[in-house]
């Protein structure tokens, strides 16, 4: 078997050759160039800048997203679809500008949204970017990945009639990203293959050691598979009868999409087994599932038909047949030598697969086209072992998503809306897992099992490899909906971040067994681990079932010693918020202690400024009653005058006997007056006569003292006496006169002041029996100073002779009995009482009770005396 992969159809490979880098596609396509534009969209999730790695989280790397835009054909250029509606303004930016037709541009008119939009991606690749540049920059270190133990997939997503088929397989001499990928990997692994055909893989990442016995069934089953697909291709041509639910209808062989297929095939014609047309092929739908059917290839013989192969399969993945798709536990791992084989089994998934014309592509296909290969990482040391490393490199082209209603036929719309349906459910478990990625909100189910297509891409979703989505895009005026909601949804993937590795786990589990032993047990286990880092390049199911109960027990000791801590940091950063808070509310306590106090003064301050007004206020208010009470007493003097007066007038006689007693009364005080002056006279000059000098001077001085002192108690107690019986007379009459006043007028007031005055006069008449009785004593008194004074004086004649004599002469007359007038106004008093009523005088004190009486006239006051 002569082949040369070097240059299969056309394309060179140089697997050394650095990665061609790309000019930006922008000034092409007048990106640069357009002036700025008015508005742009903001549901692109990649109008920003892509963080850098480093900024994503955990380190881990985003989804890639790349774009191709497929050139536009001659025949679309003439139907005027060329509105540069899709612009490249750099290497990582898009812009989408809605032509005049679109229903984007009918809302953006209406308001309702944007007419452009923004999108970013990881590279934008434009129309003239061949097939060698693409599978360069995306699917060549894919495959060097997959070589060195890495699961990777690569998917297509697209408008139909956009290219993906073109980009996945190819078309005439530009083959696709598929054989190019399996020429390389076949390159690579030249002279290192394993022949033997004792391994087969059993579902994920386990292997199985085969026996001879089914390493036997295994070869005849595999070339039975090979004979069997290669069969199909002339029963295809031939209008291979299906039956589906027991209709039975020509099943659409699709022979004019497997152009590009077989142009790459080519290289393998020679190798191709002899066509057996002795098989048949059936497909029988499931009973209760639509979207399942089983496909029977029969080897006729000479009586009939007999099954050889039964596989049950997605309607929605592929159909009909292929070895590399792992849908169901049913389907079986064909194992390839070569680059011819892989060819081969690739040919027969190729014609089986559903194309259809539809009304934008004349080979549309109808279903998505799953490959799968695997490369078992096979060492003669750990060929017993079942862990023996996997890497799987998965090329998937979605089928294009469209517009149901504009199919024509119904088989079509089914197909369209089987289509959709899985590409809706595709998005939303990208949406989900986007949403997943924010660990600040509640996690939510990822519908992985809504569809086929989902469930074999989860594990790639799930850390189990890395994928990568290329998103194709036509650029016709007239598809332009169609486009900007593909782009939509594959802007939500780039904001993708890849899931933790399984591997990663494995390593950690590892990594937790290594760990320092809590007990004997747990080192013989970790004894029995083989090499780490042998290890830590499988999965997770290399790991037996003791290994992983060891690594739970770890962890549960791990989470208990984690609780205990956590459960110490809290009392300790309790104790640490306690104490701080404490702080805080001391602190809180001396400032509301503070601002209390300045309250305090505050209010204080207020209050007693308050209080200041009030009493101020007050103040006023009990003056102004002050006045208003005196202005009432001096209205009701006012009154009581007049009554008076008028009580004059009718009672003439009695105010007429009132005033000439009156005028009797001030004829006597008159009297009084001029002969207390004259005896004040008499005394001053007896006084003067009376100076002795010496110590009989001195007695006789303190005799006179004390004589005059008498003189004057009694001269007061007589004035007293003569003035309150003329006083007590006066008050009679005006009590009488105010009596006869009140029994007119009726004033309480007036008959209170004249009960006082009464009570007053009582206690005078008392008084003045007192100082009578004070009076005889005083005289007793005098009389025996005068004595004593007669007798000093007889003796100091006797001493000083007859000069003497007639100076005694004098002397020696008896003493003269002292007048008592000088003293008859005397301050002197025997006590507190007596010396206020001294001061004011019965008259006086009986006139003011009377107040408001008319005043007094000066003359016939004591005061003016
Ligand atoms: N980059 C390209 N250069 C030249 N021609 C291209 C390119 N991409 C696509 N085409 C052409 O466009 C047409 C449609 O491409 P293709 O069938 O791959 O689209 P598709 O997206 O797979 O459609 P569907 O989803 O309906 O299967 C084909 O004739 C193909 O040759």
């Amino acid at each position: 078997m002569a082949l040369s992969l070097s240059s299969p159809c056309g394309y060179a490979i140089d697997e050394d050759e650095d990665m061609p880098v790309f000019e930006s596609t922008a000034a092409e396509h007048g990106g640069l160039s357009r002036p700025r534009l008015p508005e742009l969209s903001v549901i692109s999730p990649g109008l920003n800048s892509h963080p850098s790695l480093t900024e994503l989280e955990g380190g881990s790397e985003r989804v890639k997203v790349y774009v191709r835009i497929r050139p536009l054909s001659e025949v679309e250029k003439g139907r005027g679809e060329d509105q540069g509606c899709v612009a490249v303004q750099n290497e990582e930016a898009l812009i989408l500008k809605a032509p005049k037709e679109s229903q984007n541009m009918k809302t953006a008119e209406r308001g309702i949204g944007p007419s452009i939009h923004k999108f970013s991606f990881s590279k934008i690749f434009g129309p003239e970017t061949t097939q060698q540049q693409f599978y360069e920059f995306t699917m060549k270190k894919m495959v060097k990945d997959v070589l060195q133990g890495e699961n990777r997939l690569l998917y297509t997503y697209g408008v139909t009639n956009s290219g993906k088929t073109y980009t996945i397989q190819g078309s005439g001499p530009e083959a696709g990203l598929l054989p190019r990928a399996l020429v390389s990997l076949f390159r690579k692994l030249q002279g290192r293959l394993y022949a033997a055909m004792d391994v087969k893989p059993v579902m994920y990442q386990d292997v199985r050691q085969l026996n001879a016995g089914e390493v036997r069934a295994q070869e005849i089953q595999r070339t039975s598979l090979l004979q069997e697909i290669s069969i199909c291709c002339p029963l295809q041509s031939e209008n291979l009868s299906c039956r589906r639910g027991g209709n039975t209808s020509t099943w659409d062989s699709g022979i004019g999409g497997l152009s590009s297929i077989s142009n790459v095939a080519s290289q393998f014609e020679g190798e191709l087994p002899v066509q057996d047309s002795s098989s048949h092929f059936q497909a029988v739908k499931l009973q209760g599932r639509k979207d399942l059917f089983t496909c029977r290839f029969f080897k006729k013989k000479k009586k009939g038909f007999f099954p050889v192969k039964i596989l049950t399969l997605c309607s929605c993945c592929f159909p009909k047949s292929t070895v590399f798709l792992l849908v169901l536990p049913d389907l079986t791992w064909i194992h390839v030598r070569s680059a011819e084989e892989a060819w081969r089994i690739l040919r027969a998934g190729r014609q089986n697969q559903s194309f259809a014309s539809t009304y934008l592509n004349q080979n549309s296909s109808r279903s998505h086209s799953i490959f799968s290969i695997r490369v078992l990482h096979i060492r003669p040391e750990t060929l017993s072992s079942p862990s023996i490393p996997i890497s799987e490199l998965t090329v998937c082209d979605l089928a294009g998503s469209e517009r149901c209603k504009e199919q024509r036929n119904g088989e079509r719309m089914k197909e369209a809306t089987n289509i959709n349906t899985s590409l809706l459910t595709l998005g939303r478990c990208i949406a989900a897992l986007r949403h997943n990625q924010n660990k600040t909100r509640p996690p939510q189910v990822v519908p992985f099992r809504d569809s086929k297509l989902t469930r074999v891409l989860q594990g790639y979703f799930c850390g189990r490899g890395v994928s990568c989505m290329v998103v194709n895009i036509n650029p016709c005026a007239s598809i332009y909906d169609e486009t900007l909601q593909a782009l939509k949804f594959s802007a939500i993937a780039t904001q993708l971040v890849h899931g933790p590795s399984t591997k990663s786990r494995v390593a950690y589990i590892l990594s937790l067994l290594s760990e320092p032993a809590a007990n004997a047990n747990e080192s013989t286990v970790i004894e029995e681990e083989e090499d780490e880092s042998d290890v830590e390049d499988g999965d997770i199911t290399m790991l037996n079932t003791e290994t992983l109960l060891q690594a739970i027990d770890v962890l549960k000791r791990k989470v208990h010693r984690q609780r205990e801590e956590n459960e110490a940091l809290e009392a300790k950063v309790r104790e640490q918020v306690v104490s701080e808070v404490m702080e805080v509310i001391n602190d809180m306590q001396n400032g509301f202690r503070e601002t209390l106090e300045a309250q305090t003064a505050l209010l204080e301050e207020k209050y007693e400024n308050k209080i200041a007004n009030l009493q101020m206020h007050l103040k006023k208010f009990y003056d102004q009653e002050l006045k208003e009470k005196e202005q009432e007493i001096e209205n009701l003097s006012a009154d009581l005058n007049k009554i008076k007066s008028s009580h004059q007038c009718r009672s003439p006689r009695r105010s007429q006997r009132l005033l000439a007693h009156q005028g009797r009364l001030d004829t006597e005080l008159e009297q009084c007056r001029a002969e207390l002056l004259a005896r004040t006279e008499e005394v001053t000059k007896l006084k003067m006569q009376l100076v002795v000098p010496g110590p009989a001077g001195t007695y006789a001085s303190a005799a006179d003292r004390k004589l005059e002192e008498g003189q004057r108690n009694v001269s007061s107690a007589r004035t007293c006496i003569s003035c309150a019986w003329d006083l007590q007379r006066l008050g009679a009459d005006l009590q009488s006169g105010e009596r006869a006043c009140c029994r007119n007028t009726g004033g309480e007031k007036l008959r209170q002041a004249l009960t006082a005055a009464d009570e007053k006069i009582a206690k005078q008449d008392q008084i003045l029996v007192e100082l009578q009785n004070n009076l005889m004593l005083v005289k007793a008194d005098l009389r025996r100073k005068a004595e004593t004074l007669a007798q000093v004086q007889a003796d100091l004649c006797k001493k000083r002779g007859r000069g003497a004599a007639a100076a005694c002469s004098t002397e020696n007359r008896p003493p003269l009995k002292r007048p008592f007038f000088p003293s008859l106004f005397a301050t002197r008093t025997y006590n507190g009482r007596l010396a206020e009523e001294a001061q004011v005088s019965p008259y006086t004190r009986i006139l003011r009770s009377r107040q408001p009486s008319p005043p007094r006239s000066p003359a016939s006051t004591p005061r003016s005396l």
